[in-house]
């Protein structure tokens, strides 16, 4: 898709400001002709190679390239894109529920069926993901969109790729910059990192799902960098008394320091703790519609 350049006012109505990110603002904005609405994503070009702030058109061509290939229903879905001399507009698929994360703070934690129904389709966006060697990178419950809080079960979107890289064997990925939180000990070992990386996010995810705690957050950041490293985690009674032996058996295949031995999304699919899900969770949350011809 190419770059519009002609001015995003003249072709949307732009309003309230719905989310942002680091050098990111998202407005809800309205398409003219159609009436149709979007979500507008603002990110901020850097100006100078030397400046610390803004993205590379490098960077925004990247997140751009990934959005534009993938389709899928737990994925946010791109419009177009206009580019201005400062900045570059996503015009993205709107999302009105707000974030997971928002989501869980109102209620404190899920019960083991809605966590699951919210982990089944996180997990399957991630394997139309990573079957297509595309990492996130950047998973976490504030990158979780709700397309709609009222209805049940829920419907989920993965949103900001400006992380997200297409993994090519043998290539190393080391700089990365992801939320200390949810980020995997190979990346904060600089060592090379790749697709097993969204999975100990995931790992971090569920823990937090069925608890509302975190499980490696300390005081700052590096010691929570420490907790990480060390694998320093554990399922406090107090708040995992109630969770089945399947649903911590699940987290603890995901939060291996070996990114070779942890969990892939397939196996997460096939764990028993999902799989049995299948019994008592809508069709269309957990069946794959098949991919056309
Ligand atoms: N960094 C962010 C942040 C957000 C979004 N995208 N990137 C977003 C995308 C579609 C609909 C709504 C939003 C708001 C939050």
């Amino acid at each position: 898709v190419q770059f519009r350049q002609e001015n995003v006012e003249d072709v949307y109505e732009i309003t309230e400001e719905i989310g942002s990110g680091q050098f990111a603002v998202v407005r809800k904005c309205i398409e003219k002709c159609s009436g149709k609405v979007f979500a507008a994503k603002f990110i901020k070009k850097k100006r100078a190679r030397a400046s610390r702030r803004g993205v590379t058109k490098e960077d925004i061509e990247r997140e751009v390239d990934i959005l534009t290939t993938v389709g899928h229903k737990n994925i946010i879905s791109l419009h177009e894109v206009y580019e201005s001399n400062n900045e570059v507009v996503l015009i993205l698929e709107m999302v009105a529920g707000g974030e997971l994360f928002d989501f869980l703070s109102d209620k404190e934690y899920l019960t083991e069926p809605e966590a699951v129904a919210f982990m089944i389709q996180i997990l399957n966006g991630m394997d139309y993901l990573h079957e297509r060697n595309i990492a996130h990178f950047d998973l976490k419950p504030e990158n979780i969109m709700l397309l709609n809080k009222d209805a049940e079960p829920h419907n989920i979107k993965l949103i900001d790729f400006g992380l997200a890289q297409r993994i090519t064997p043998g290539m190393e990925y080391k700089n990365m910059h992801g939320t200390p939180e949810f980020v995997a000990p190979e990346i904060i070992a600089f060592e090379p990192i790749g697709l097993p990386a969204d999975c100990w996010s995931i790992g971090v995810i569920t823990f937090i799902l069925l608890s509302g705690c975190s499980p490696f957050l300390g005081d700052d950041k590096s010691e929570t960098f420490e907790n990480i490293t060390r694998v320093d985690y554990e399922f406090d009674d107090e708040y995992f008394a109630d969770t089945s032996d399947l649903a911590r058996d699940f987290i603890q295949h995901l939060l291996v320091k070996d990114q070779r031995k942890r969990f892939t999304i397939k196996d997460c699919l096939n764990h028993a703790w999902i799989k049995g899900a299948a019994n008592y969770i809508p069709a269309w949350v957990t069946q794959e519609p098949l991919s056309p011809p």
